[in-house]
């Protein structure tokens, strides 16, 4: 039989680090992007011991590693759209934005993963001061939670006019959109996002799902929007997607570990494959 072998596949990449558990990081990045049926590369900038209940240990790569895996995908296979994650330390987040930058019509999705959902900033100064000077000028979009958006804006964010009042200040970065994320908000506004594209700003809703299992919602989320990206969607689209299937994704949460549960990014495949 001769293979029905596809040539026109949708290819992303993500620069991201792995996380053991399987919830975040390049192992849902690479998830989402399977669930959309695009072809998922990966350029790996650290590797975390990590569960449900945190982050143990985290060994970095060399800057030299990362650039060489982007370069190996871009060289030979093409990638159309990227996300970056979990970049660490000011050398990789510099090394991460040259590189880039040389590759041609690229869509650049940037989650700017500094601060855990509990409010601890897990890269330092100098890094954070990397990625608001070399990485966000390039980004199509960028995609903080409350607390990014509080380090990027200089700003408090209680509501969602402060929300609003952080995108404008994000976006004189140099970034095309933001997308300031309320998953870390209260109240009615717990998942309600801020889309601001430097002339109008919206609140995007889906419905708030509750459960403490939201362990991989922010790489998620972004990993697809590169997807839906990849896929030929204009940017709106594509989050207004993304946002669809991480509710999804979040509804049928894995109540797996002792601590905070991975999103469950195969609901669309659960009535093929569930267990008698
Ligand atoms: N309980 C919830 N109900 C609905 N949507 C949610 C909920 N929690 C998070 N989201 C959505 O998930 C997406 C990711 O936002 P969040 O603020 O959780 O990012 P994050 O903190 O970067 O995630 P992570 O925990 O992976 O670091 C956003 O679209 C947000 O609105
Ligand atoms: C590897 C990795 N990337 C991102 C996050 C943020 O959710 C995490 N916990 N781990």
């Amino acid at each position: 039989m001769v293979a029905n072998s596809n040539s026109n596949i949708p290819i992303a990449l993500t620069i991201a680090g792995s996380d053991s558990g399987g919830g975040a990081g390049i192992q849902a990045d690479l998830r989402t992007f399977a669930f959309h049926c695009v072809h998922g590369t990966s350029a790996l900038t650290c590797v975390t011991a990590q569960n449900t209940l945190g982050v143990n240990r985290v060994d970095a790569l060399s800057p030299e590693a990362v650039v060489a895996q982007i370069e190996a995908v871009a060289t030979d296979i093409g990638i159309s759209a990227v996300k970056t994650g979990m970049l660490l330390n000011s050398e990789i987040i510099a090394a991460v934005a040259q590189t880039i930058e040389k590759l041609e019509n690229l869509q650049v999705v940037v989650d700017p993963v500094m601060v855990s959902r509990s409010g601890v900033q897990l890269i330092d100064d100098e890094a954070v001061e990397t990625l608001r000077e070399t990485l966000i000028p390039q980004a199509t979009i960028v995609t903080p939670n409350r607390y990014e958006a509080q380090i990027l804006s200089g700003l408090e964010i209680r509501d969602l006019e402060e929300m609003r009042s952080a995108a404008r200040c994000i976006h004189h970065l140099g970034a095309g959109t933001v997308l300031v994320k309320g998953g870390g908000m209260s109240g009615n506004i717990r998942g309600v996002d801020l889309w601001y594209d430097g002339q109008n700003d919206e609140t995007l809703k889906t419905e708030t799902v509750d459960t403490p299992h939201t362990h991989g919602t922010g790489c998620t989320l972004s990993a697809a929007i590169a997807a839906n990206l990849a896929l030929g969607c204009e940017l709106r689209e594509a989050v207004g997607r993304a946002k669809q299937y991480l509710t999804q994704a979040l509804k049928h949460s894995l109540a797996i570990g002792q601590g905070q549960g991975p999103v469950g990014h195969f609901f669309p495949l659960l009535d093929e494959f569930r267990q008698p």
